[in-house]
């Protein structure tokens, strides 16, 4: 039952595999409330949210339309927050719209391009309303890229495996992309070449991201989400792996920063930098 003082939520993507999830977790947490749901998928216009999620009834329909469920959460007596694990086409629009009624956007949606984020911070900034972007809400991934960043201070050499299930629109994962910023932070030139080489196939060698590491994507039914980080020096390999079995291991960061975006005035990128 919500309280007067608890957080209004407005999830978006609510009848998707992570919305379902969240859906699920807000109805768990008593200082969280679900005012609105949203989601594009017609099979489940006007169906109650929790329902869908499977956790009972919440009295929440899912509506297809986004900004008159922001505006919904703007007449609620507390700041309110937008969790959005849409579409990477949808997100970067999304989190305008939010931040334009005052409504705190928490994003797990992948897909944004680095100038997108550079403008919705400039965005955010200039309205004075927080915004998390998190490529992945998992302990385990950030614990895994700690590890990494304390890896590559002694290893020159370094590539990414991500391997996801085969629903997935975009690649390389946000959490690849983001892992591979980490390591560059150091200032550090990864992989000088030994040799030159020739593809044969196109993009056999994976993507190259700009501080030059290679990004293999896999993609495959029966997987979730899981990577590997491959480090290489003469006579050893060390490598870092997470496996995601299950996504409610993403909920406890949702929920975090569903309570740390109101803190915020700014754009922040990253769980480590609320944790
Ligand atoms: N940050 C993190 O820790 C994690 C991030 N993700 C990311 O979250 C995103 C969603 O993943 P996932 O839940 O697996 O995807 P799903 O496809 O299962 O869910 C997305 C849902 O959003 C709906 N949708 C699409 N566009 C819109 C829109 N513009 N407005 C409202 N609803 C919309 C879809 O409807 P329809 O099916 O009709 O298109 C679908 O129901 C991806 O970018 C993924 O990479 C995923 C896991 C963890
Ligand atoms: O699509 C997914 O499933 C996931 N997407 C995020 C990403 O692109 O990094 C996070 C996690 O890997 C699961």
């Amino acid at each position: 039952m919500a309280n007067q003082s608890s957080i209004p939520v407005v999830v978006n993507g609510a009848a998707g595999k992570m919305g379902r999830e969240v859906v699920k977790a807000i109805a768990s947490t008593p200082d969280l409330n679900l005012v609105a749901a949203v989601d594009l998928n017609p099979n489940v216009l006007g169906k109650d949210a929790g329902e869908v999620a499977g956790c009972g009834t919440l009295e929440v329909p899912i509506l297809n339309d986004l900004q008159s469920s922001l505006l919904l959460a703007t007449q609620e007596k507390q700041l309110g927050v937008m969790v959005d694990f849409t579409h990477p086409d949808k997100i970067y629009d999304n989190v305008r719209s939010a931040i334009a009624y005052g409504i705190r956007p928490v994003v797990g949606t992948t897909g944004l391009s680095p100038e997108q984020i550079q403008d919705l911070a400039a965005f955010a900034d200039k309205a004075s309303v927080g915004c998390l972007i998190i490529p992945n809400f998992s302990i385990g991934m950030v614990l895994l890229q700690q590890a990494a960043i304390q890896a590559s201070k002694y290893f020159d050499h370094v590539e990414i495996i991500e391997l996801h299930h085969n629903q997935k629109a975009d690649a390389p994962s946000g959490t690849a992309i983001q892992t591979a910023e980490l390591l560059s932070e150091l200032g550090k030139n990864f992989n000088p070449p030994s040799v030159t080489e020739t593809e044969h196939l196109a993009g056999a060698r994976g993507s190259l991201t700009s501080e030059g590491i290679r990004i293999h994507s896999i993609r495959l039914p029966g997987l979730i989400a899981h990577q590997e980080v491959i480090f290489g020096a003469p006579g050893q390999i060390y490598t870092l792996r997470h496996d995601t079995s299950d996504r409610s291991c993403y909920m406890p960061g949702v929920i975090l920063s569903v309570r740390k975006v109101l803190e915020l005035q700014s754009l922040v990128y990253g769980l480590e930098k609320i944790l």
